[in-house]
Parts: structure tokens; sequence; C-alpha cells
């Protein structure tokens, strides 16, 4: 294995949890299972409704530390010809996963993100994606996540494993564009702005 993806020490897999992990909490006041959680920021990729080509992932909260969610491929997603890009697909999967930290109450930001990709993906298939969250240890939480085309007990198109990094609001007011954090922070709608900052966009 490359020293890309075994840790410094012990040779053990980076995206495989440490012996001291611990099992992931759902936050108390998490939506039901079934609740769409809709759009974190309107401006997201991969959620957001003001992005034309956009994936409009449209995800739910699942049992535990889990979420289910649907992505149809459009023209504007392309790699090859009639055929999802793959880097589309792999957005796909992180805002799957990222959307698990909503479900801890958790800020975090994409560290570390595999992808497999198994089967083409054709433009107008809708892929269901499944995430969970597997395990956390400090700021660092494990998750895996699948994508299956056809309907959601179809064949495993594309599936990931990340690792989230737990940050705090000035990881997002301390880089990210002014014009676009002052938008952000004046919404006044203080939902949605407390929504664009729990999760990293
Ligand atoms: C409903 C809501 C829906 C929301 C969906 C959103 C989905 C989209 C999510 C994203 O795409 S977020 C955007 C993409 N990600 C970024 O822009 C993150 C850019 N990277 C960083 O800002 C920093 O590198 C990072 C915050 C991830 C880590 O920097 P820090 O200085 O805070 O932490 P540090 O480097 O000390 O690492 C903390 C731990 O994580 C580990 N780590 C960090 N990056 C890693 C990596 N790449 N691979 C493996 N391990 C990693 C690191 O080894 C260490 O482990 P230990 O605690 O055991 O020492």
């Amino acid at each position: 294995m490359s020293s890309a993806t075994t840790s410094a020490s012990g040779g053990r897999p980076v995206l495989a949890p440490p012996p001291d992990a611990t099992e992931p909490v759902r936050h108390p006041d998490a939506p039901a299972p079934g609740t769409p959680l809709g759009p974190h920021y309107d401006q997201c990729f991969g959620c957001g409704d003001d992005q034309p080509y956009g994936l409009h992932l449209a995800v739910r909260a699942g049992e535990g530390v889990g979420v289910t969610a649907e992505f149809t491929v459009r023209p504007a997603h392309q790699g090859a010809p009639g055929l999802a890009h793959g880097g589309v697909l792999a957005s796909a999967l992180d805002e799957t996963l990222g959307s698990l930290n909503w479900l801890r109450r958790v800020i975090a930001v994409t560290g570390r993100l595999e992808s497999d990709f198994l089967r083409p993906v054709p433009v107008g298939a809708t892929l269901h994606l499944s995430a969970r969250c597997t395990a956390v240890a400090g700021r660092k939480m494990y998750a895996s996540a699948e994508g299956r085309i056809g309907g959601p007990q179809g064949p495993v198109a594309v599936r990931a494993q990340a690792l989230f990094v737990e940050v705090g609001v000035s990881h997002f007011t301390s880089n990210g564009r002014p014009e676009e954090i002052r938008a952000a922070m004046s919404d006044p709608d203080q939902v949605k702005v407390v929504r664009a900052f729990e999760v990293g966009p």
C-alpha cells in the first residue's frame, strides 16, 4: 500500500478508525428518520436551489447517524457522452457524507475522500445514495457511502470512504470570500444563517 493511504504510525490505513475510536452519537434534536434535511446553503453546489447546474441533492435523515439521498444526473453533469462525470459523482458522495454532521450537530469539513467507481452512471439515471458515520475519534469522523442505480436496491455504482475533521465557524468566516460570508450572515432567515455555517459548504 502506498504511503498516501497509510498512516505515519503502524501502517494502519488512514481511513480505518484508531483503536480508541467510539460509536457515533446522534444528537437528541436531530430530525426524525425520513425527514428531508433541505438545502443547508442556497448556493451549495451539492444541495443548493440557487445553483442551476448543481446536483440539487435531496438528503433525508436515516436511522442512527445515517442519511439517504437521491441525485438525478442531468446533461450538465456529463464527463463522456451520456455518462456522469466521475468528479460530479464524487461530489454527490461528499455532499451525502457531509450531511451526516448535521445529525451530530458538529461543524466538520471533508479531510479525505476515497471513491470507487464500479459502474458507469448514465444521464437521466437517479443515484440512490446512503451514508453512515462509522466511528468518531476526537475531531475526526469516519464514514462510508454508496450509490446505487436502477432503484434503492439496485447495483452499487459508486462508493466512498471519508474522514471529516471538526472545525470552528472561523474556518468559514476567516477563509471564505468576504462578500459571500457577509451575504450569508445577513440573511434575515436566522435558521438559514445557522445552517450555512453548521456544516462545510
Ligand atoms: C445538511 C448539511 C450538508 C452539508 C454537506 C457538505 C458537504 C461538503 C463537505 C465539503 O466538501 S467541505 C469542503 C472540502 N474540504 C475542505 O475544504 C477542507 C480543507 N482542509 C482543511 O481545512 C484542513 O486540512 C482540515 C480542517 C481538514 C484539517 O486541518 P486542521 O489543522 O484543523 O487539523 P489537523 O491537520 O491537525 O488534523 C486533525 C486530525 O485529522 C487528521 N487529518 C487531517 N486531514 C487528513 C487527511 N487528509 N487524511 C487523513 N487524516 C487527516 C490529522 O492527521 C489529525 O489527526 P490526529 O488528531 O490523529 O493527529
